[in-house]
């Protein structure tokens, strides 16, 4: 039976890593999917990995409908065995319905991956309507892990070095950002909790809990 997958975790944690070996284990036996993302941080029409992998893809818009574009692609003799959507957080949940029924109308397996959470610790509405429609959601075998060793479970946004919890949901950015970025963390539920960043923490663990005593 043809599924929906929800790939999901952390920033991070290996999911475009995981859409492009999928792409590459099924086009090597003759498959042809197709490759929908959103706002990848490699430019439009890309879907990219942190490996360094990339491979072109259909850039998702605002109010496209995914299964009319891949009834018309089906139509114009296009295959589509397939079907990948990554940022999958980005899209509306109209557009996950969508997904769903090219599942259910078309018999065809998509596989979506994406962050669950923004760093709110909030639901992404793309995200949310996967987790309530799709047959299986998949938690990243790879661990990505808060500074403390703990495995990274929240996103934290950074803005000065500094995290925030309050923005715009939509941010595009990356992780080992430099200070003066606005960049993201990954970190555990604790230290999300008490906004203890990797750099917050190394500064509490520089500064003395008493203050050197001069000799007199
Ligand atoms: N230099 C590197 N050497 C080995 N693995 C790396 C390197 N850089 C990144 N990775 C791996 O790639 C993962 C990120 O993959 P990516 O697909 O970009 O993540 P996501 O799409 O979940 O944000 C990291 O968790 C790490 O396992
Ligand atoms: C937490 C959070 C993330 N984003 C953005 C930042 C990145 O561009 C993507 C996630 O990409 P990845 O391949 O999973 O690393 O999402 C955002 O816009 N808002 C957020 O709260």
């Amino acid at each position: 039976m043809p599924e929906l997958v929800f790939f999901s975790g952390t920033m991070d944690c290996g999911k475009s890593t995981l859409a492009l070996q999928i792409e590459h284990n099924r086009s090597a036996r003759g498959l042809q999917g197709l490759i929908f993302t959103r706002d990848d941080r490699a430019g439009e029409g890309k879907l990219s990995s942190r490996l360094g992998l990339v491979t072109d893809a259909v850039e998702v818009e605002d109010g496209m409908d995914l299964y009319a574009y891949i009834v018309d692609h089906l139509s114009q003799g296009g295959r589509a065995d397939y079907v990948i959507a990554d940022e999958a957080q980005f899209l509306g949940p109209e557009q996950i319905d969508q997904l769903a029924r090219v599942v259910d109308d078309l018999d065809v397996d998509v596989y979506a991956f994406g962050i669950t959470t923004d760093f709110r610790t909030k639901l992404f509405p793309g995200s949310q309507r996967l987790v309530e429609l799709a047959d299986r959601v998949e938690v990243l075998q790879v661990e990505a892990l808060c500074w403390c060793g703990s495995r990274a479970t929240h996103n934290a946004r950074t803005v000065g070095g500094v995290m925030v919890v309050e923005g715009a949901q939509v941010v595009v950015g990356d992780v080992n950002r430099s200070a003066d970025e606005i960049g993201y963390e990954v970190l555990c539920r604790r230290h999300h909790r008490r906004r203890m960043t990797s750099a917050s923490a190394h500064a509490a663990a520089l500064s003395p809990d008493v203050l050197p005593v001069s000799p007199s």
